[in-house]
C-alpha cells in the first residue's frame, strides 16, 4: 500500500484506524493498490447500527452483474456486488455504467474484474476521438465528458487527503483548504513528450475489429505498451496527446522503418537481438519564431548510425524537426536511457518558453510534459509561495529537474538553492539559469534519499522550501530534515496525491513511533488537472509552520 513506499517510517497503523480501508491495506504491499473513492463497506467502528457484512467471496472466472459507483485513485471503477457490499475493481469501467464482469483477481478483501459487455453506458458518457482508446491504456477516461473526470479527480484528491492524510473532512470543506480542481483548456494534443515502443509482433485485442485475424511475421509494431505487458505493443498511427508536428514525424516513420530493404529490426525483450528499440518524441517552440520544434531521439541496442540514416533523412526533411537523437542502451532492461547518446541531425537540445523563459531540454531531462498547463501550474506555485518580493528570502528547491521552478521564482528572491539526482539535469538547469541571465541560482546534483546530517550545511536557512518529488514521494530522512529545519513555508507539489498525503500527515501530524512531531497546517490543497482523460492528478499543497 501507499505506506509501504516510504522506506524507515511505517504509517500502517494509522491507514489502518480507518475500517473501510483495511480491506485495501493488510494484503496490498505495492504502491500499485487501488484507492477506493468511498468507503467500500459499513463497519461496526464508524456505524454500530448496521448490520455485520455478509461474507462473501465470488469465485475466480464467475460472471458479475455491476454497476460501477467511482473512479478509484488510478482511474479504476469501484463497483459492489449486490446485496454483499462486496468491492470489486475494474479498469475502464466508468462513474454509472451497468456491465458484465469476469472475477480475474482476488487481492486480499477485495477482487478484480474484467469487463466482458457494456448493459448500459456510464453517465456522462461521450465518443471518444481516439481510434484506439479501447484499448490503449494511456487515456482510459476520454469516454467521460471532461467535466466529469475533474469531479473524479477532485474528489479522490479529497479522498486521500482525508483518509491517508488524517485531515477532517471539515477542513476539507473549507474553501480556503480545498480548491476547486483548476481544468485544463486543452484537452488534447497538449503533451510534449511521448515515448512509443518497437515489438516483433503486434498486439491485437481480442474484441478489436480485427482481433481475430492471423498474424503474419511482418507485424512489426511501433506503438504503446499494452496495459500492464512489457512485451506487448499496441501499433498505433498517430496520438491524439502529442503535438500534430510530432504526429507528422510518427506518421512517416511508420510509413517505412519496417520495410526489408531498410534492414532495421525491432528489439525482442525476450531474445534480446533485433536493433530499434524506442522512439520518443519531444515538441517544444522556438522563443523568436513560436514556432514549434521536434526532438525525434532514436534508442537503439547499438550503435549503427548508417542504419538510421534512411529514416533520418526522411525526417529531417519535416520543417519543425530540428533534433534527431540516437540514444544507445545495449543492456537487456528497457529503459530509453542509453548509455552513449549521439547527435545524428541538427541541436541536441529543444527550446521551450516557460514563465517567459528559455529552458533547453536535452533527450532524457525531465521537463513538465503538459507545457500549457506548466504555465498556469508554476503561477499557481508563484502565488502559494508568497514571495515578499524583495529579493530577501532564500528558496530551497527540491527534486528541481531542470530547474524551472527555482528560475521562475529566482527574480523575486535573495536566492534559489536546486537540488536534484539526475546529472544532465543539473547541467542543462545550470545552462538554464545562464541562459535566462540568472545568477542567484546555484544547482546541486544529490539523492535526497540518501541525505545525512550535513544536509542543509552548504546554504543558508531557507525561507521557503519547494518539494516536488515524483512518485514515491519523499523519503523519511527528508521529512525528518524538513521538521528540524523548520521553514515557514513548504509548498509541495505532486503527481502522485496518496503518497503526498501521506508525506502532509507526517508534516503535519507527525509520527509519534518514531518521534516526529509534526509543525505544518495544511493552508491549502489545489489540484490541477495536468492530464486530461488519464487517471493522473497533479496537487500543490501549501503549509505554514504552526
Ligand atoms: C516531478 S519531477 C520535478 C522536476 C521539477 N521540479 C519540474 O517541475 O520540472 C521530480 C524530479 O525529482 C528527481 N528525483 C527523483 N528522485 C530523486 C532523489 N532521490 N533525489 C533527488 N532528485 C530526485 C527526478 O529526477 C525529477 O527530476
Amino acid at each position: 500500500m501507499v505506506v509501504a513506499a516510504i522506506p524507515g517510517c511505517s504509517g500502517a497503523s494509522r491507514l489502518t484506524a480507518h475500517p473501510w480501508m483495511r480491506a485495501f491495506c493488510c494484503s496490498a504491499s505495492s504502491s500499485s493498490s487501488p484507492f477506493p473513492s468511498h468507503p467500500p463497506q459499513a463497519s461496526s467502528e464508524t456505524s454500530p447500527a448496521l448490520p455485520a457484512p455478509v461474507p462473501f467471496f465470488p469465485k475466480r472466472g464467475s460472471t458479475l452483474e455491476l454497476v460501477c459507483e467511482s473512479l478509484a485513485f488510478k482511474g479504476k471503477g469501484v463497483c459492489k456486488v449486490s446485496d454483499t457490499g462486496f468491492v470489486v475493481m475494474c479498469d475502464s469501467a466508468l462513474p454509472g455504467e451497468r456491465f458484465l464482469g469476469r472475477v480475474s483477481r482476488r487481492k486480499g478483501n477485495y477482487a478484480e474484474v474484467t469487463k466482458l459487455k457494456t448493459i448500459t453506458p456510464h453517465l456522462d458518457f461521450v465518443e471518444a476521438p481516439c481510434e484506439y482508446t479501447s484499448y490503449c491504456g494511456g487515456c482510459k477516461t476520454q469516454n467521460l465528458l471532461y467535466e466529469a473526470q475533474l469531479k473524479a479527480k477532485e474528489q479522490q484528491v479529497r479522498d486521500l487527503i482525508i483518509h491517508v492524510g488524517n485531515f477532517s473532512s471539515r477542513d476539507c470543506e473549507k474553501e480556503c483548504t480545498f480548491k476547486t480542481i483548476v481544468p485544463c483548456d486543452i484537452q488534447f494534443h497538449y503533451r510534449n513528450k511521448m515515448e512509443f515502443s518497437f515489438g516483433v509482433q503486434r498486439w491485437v485485442p481480442r474484441d478489436a475489429p480485427n482481433g481475430n485475424r492471423d498474424l503474419t511475421e511482418n507485424d512489426y509494431a511501433l506503438g504503446l505498451h499494452a496495459p500492464g505487458f512489457f512485451d506487448k505493443v499496441l501499433h498505433i498511427n498517430k496520438c491524439l496527446l502529442q503535438s500534430e508536428a510530432a504526429n507528422k514525424v510518427l506518421a512517416i516513420i511508420q510509413d517505412c522503418w519496417w520495410d526489408q530493404n531498410l534492414g532495421l529490426s525491432p528489439y525482442n525483450v525476450h531474445t534480446h537481438h533485433g536493433f530499434l528499440k524506442h522512439l520518443m518524441l519531444r515538441t517544444g517552440r522556438d522563443k523568436k519564431t513560436g514556432f514549434a520544434e521536434v526532438m525525434v531521439n532514436f534508442v537503439t541496442s547499438s550503435y549503427k548510425p548508417e542504419m538510421l540514416e534512411p529514416l533520418v533523412e526522411k525526417i529531417s526533411i519535416i520543417s519543425e524537426v530540428v533534433s534527431v537523437m540516437n540514444n544507445v542502451n545495449s543492456s537487456v532492461g528497457n529503459t530509453s536511457v542509453g548509455e552513449q547518446e549521439y547527435t545524428l541531425y541538427g541541436k541536441s537540445t529543444i527550446s521551450e518558453v516557460l514563465r517567459g523563459l528559455t529552458f533547453h531540454i536535452s533527450a532524457n531531462s525531465f521537463f513538465q510534459t503538459n507545457t500549457y498547463q506548466a504555465e498556469v501550474l508554476y503561477k499557481l506555485i508563484e502565488d502559494f509561495a508568497d514571495l515578499k518580493g524583495d529579493q530577501s528570502e532564500i528558496v530551497l528547491d527540491l527534486f528541481c529537474g531542470t530547474g524551472t521552478i527555482g528560475l521562475t521564482l529566482a527574480r523575486r528572491v535573495r536566492h534559489v538553492y536546486g537540488y536534484e539526482v539526475v546529472e544532465e539535469a543539473i547541467s542543462d538547469a545550470r545552462r538554464n539559469a545562464i541562459i535566462n541571465g540568472i545568477h542567484n541560482a546555484t544547482f546541486v546534483r544529490g539523492d535526497l534519499n540518501k541525505i545525512d546530517d550535513n544536509f542543509g550545511k552548504d546554504f543558508p536557512r531557507p525561507d521557503i522550501v519547494i518539494s516536488d518529488p515524483n512518485r514515491p514521494g519523499m523519503h523519511s530522512k527528508l521529512i525528518k530534515y524538513l521538521l528540524k529545519l523548520r521553514a515557514s513555508r513548504i509548498i509541495y507539489i505532486s503527481c502522485n496525491p496518496a503518497t503526498c498525503s501521506r508525506d502532509l500527515d507526517y508534516l503535519c501530524h507527525g509520527l509519534p513511533e518514531r518521534n516526529l512531531t509534526g509543525c505544518y497546517r495544511l493552508k491549502s490543497v489545489q489540484p490541477v488537472d495536468m492530464f486530461p482523460h488519464t487517471p493522473h492528478i497533479e496537487c500543490i499543497c501549501a503549509l505554514e509552520l504552526c
